[in-house]
């Protein structure tokens, strides 16, 4: 079983993520992907960071009927910051019949080099990168580890729906309508 490994913040998730997601495992060799929710990325602030619980919800229910695509909670019980080296390490011995893949957008892979120990990831792990605006791959188009995806862009963020629920846009389309609801429903990001 080929599993693609898309972490994230996903704070909150949105549609940009869940075309990721769904590209790699309906048009790639993966088999299924799992959206882990990191509680806390190491090269970014806490400050604004919603409840872990809630993001894992929300991806939750962006994925309940997705069938290849699941939620992971995996980093919740593992030392914060969370290093991905250390995650996949753990996965590793937890699931030693799947083959991990990484999922990762081209301008995450430009600075992979500030990332622990990220030879032992390039080194192990096959990495499915996707376009992002802006980032050029470079050397790493020939790396024997990447592997480079077609995945159509949409340039949106979690930040700029933040920015946009607090500015009371609508933002209908840009995140699934269960995931909205939630956000409505518990008042996030006003
Ligand atoms: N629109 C998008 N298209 C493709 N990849 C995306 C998109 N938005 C985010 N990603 C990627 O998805 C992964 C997880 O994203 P993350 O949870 O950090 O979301 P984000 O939208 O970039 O968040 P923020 O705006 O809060 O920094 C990251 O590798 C990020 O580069
Ligand atoms: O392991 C690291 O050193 C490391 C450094 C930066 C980011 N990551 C992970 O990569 C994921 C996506 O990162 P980002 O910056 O695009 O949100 C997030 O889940 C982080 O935990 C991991």
């Amino acid at each position: 079983m080929k599993t693609g490994l898309f972490f994230g913040s996903f704070n909150p998730v949105h549609t940009g993520h869940l075309v990721i997601a769904s590209y790699m495992a309906n048009f790639t060799d993966l088999d299924e992907v799992w959206m882990v929710v990191s509680p806390h990325n190491p090269l970014k602030n806490k400050k604004g960071l919603s409840n872990m619980y809630d993001r894992l919800e929300m991806v939750r229910l962006a994925t309940e009927h997705a069938e290849k695509l699941k939620v992971s909670n995996i980093e919740f019980g593992l030392p914060q910051p969370s290093y991905t080296v250390d995650t996949l390490a753990y996965l590793k011995e937890k699931y030693p019949g799947r083959d991990f893949a990484l999922i990762m957008g081209a301008d995450n892979l430009v600075s992979l080099h500030k990332w622990k120990n990220y030879e032992v990831i390039l080194n192990n792990y096959r990495i499915y990168v996707y376009p992002r605006p802006g980032a050029d791959l470079g050397q790493w188009e020939k790396h024997p580890s990447v592997v480079i995806t077609d995945t159509p862009q949409m340039d949106i963020s979690s930040t700029f729906i933040r920015k946009a629920l607090q500015d009371g846009k609508n933002v209908r389309y840009f995140l699934p309508d269960p995931v909205l609801h939630f956000i409505e429903g518990k008042n996030m990001y006003r």
